[in-house]
């Protein structure tokens, strides 16, 4: 699939959010979607997935079948998560017995049979979340689309979601993940794609490339923020610690310092490695 030339605004006179996009992906390719917020990540997906129709250029070679993944599942629908997914599987040109099959076995795997007769409104975010993924999953698709697919997923279901792509992936289907919490470690394969400026760049590395570990240290207040926007330029953070020494040194409460490698990093250099968990959720009211 190829996006030629890609351009996007929302209103006739508004900024184009995406301006000449060229990429393509290929059977069996994953790529991760970088950027600061609001620069047209979930736009760009949009645009891929058939969503959105680019005002300019062209978007060619889309497999057929598009699985995706909104950021927010729209949950405001008068219908049970059973009525939901088999009219889903319908969509999706299963029939019959072959619908019923495909929602029964994404509802067991997803952990959702006991939600099957509850309606979507009275879902909790996180189930709804993952009806949103079991609808995109329903028939094996040939582009799957997660828009920050981690979030406000449980912890078993975020495990999962690497498990979904790797075999989208080996069904020659292609992946596109929108990503601004760093789970992209979870998929070291993946190509990265940085978006800013309403342009696309691809982040280039070599086996043999050597990385740095940078120490930074922020106040209190801004670390969430900062790790965020670290993470949402393609770094990988790999620990936040209160740091006594520059605490110490400036006579004043301990300044968390961020530890964080340039680059894809080893495996040694992950912070799950170290048994550091390197997911940090923003404080209330702060950008993500
Ligand atoms: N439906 C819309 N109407 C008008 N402007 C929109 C609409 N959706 C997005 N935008 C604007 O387009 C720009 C890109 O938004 P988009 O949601 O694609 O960014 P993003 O990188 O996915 O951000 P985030 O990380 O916050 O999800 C932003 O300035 C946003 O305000």
């Amino acid at each position: 699939m190829r996006l030629e030339d890609v351009w996007l605004r929302y209103h006739r006179r508004g900024p184009w959010v995406l301006r000449g996009i060229d990429v393509q992906i290929g059977p069996g390719e994953a790529a991760v979607v970088l950027g600061r917020n609001g620069v047209g990540k979930s736009t760009l997906l949009q645009v891929a997935a058939g969503v959105l129709r680019p005002g300019r250029g062209r978007v060619t070679g889309r497999p057929t079948r598009v699985g995706w993944v909104p950021e927010r599942f729209p949950a405001d629908q008068p219908f049970t998560v059973a009525r939901y997914l088999t009219g889903m599987a319908r969509v999706a040109g299963l029939r019959g017995a072959a619908a019923d099959e495909a929602v029964t076995s994404w509802t067991d795997r997803l952990g959702l049979s006991a939600f099957r007769s509850v309606r979507l409104p009275e879902l909790s975010k996180g189930t709804a979340q993952k009806v949103g993924l079991a609808q995109a999953m329903l028939r094996p698709p040939g582009l799957l689309v997660l828009d920050e697919p981690w979030e406000g997923l449980d912890a078993a279901t975020r495990e999962l979601v690497p498990e979904l792509i790797a075999e989208v992936l080996a069904a020659d289907g292609a992946v596109l993940v929108s990503d601004h919490r760093g789970e992209t470690i979870r998929l070291p394969a993946a190509r990265r794609w940085l978006v800013a400026d309403g342009s696309l760049t691809e982040e280039t590395s070599s086996a043999d490339e050597t990385f740095a570990v940078v120490e930074v240290a922020v106040p209190a207040a801004r670390v969430a923020g900062t790790v965020a926007r670290l993470r949402a330029e393609g770094h990988h953070v790999l620990r936040v610690r209160a740091d006594a020494s520059t605490a110490a040194a400036q006579a004043r409460p301990a300044a968390p310092s961020i530890r964080l490698a340039t680059g894809e990093p080893t495996p040694a250099q992950s912070g799950a490695d170290q048994g550091v968990d390197p997911m940090i959720e923003p404080a209330a009211g702060e950008a993500r």
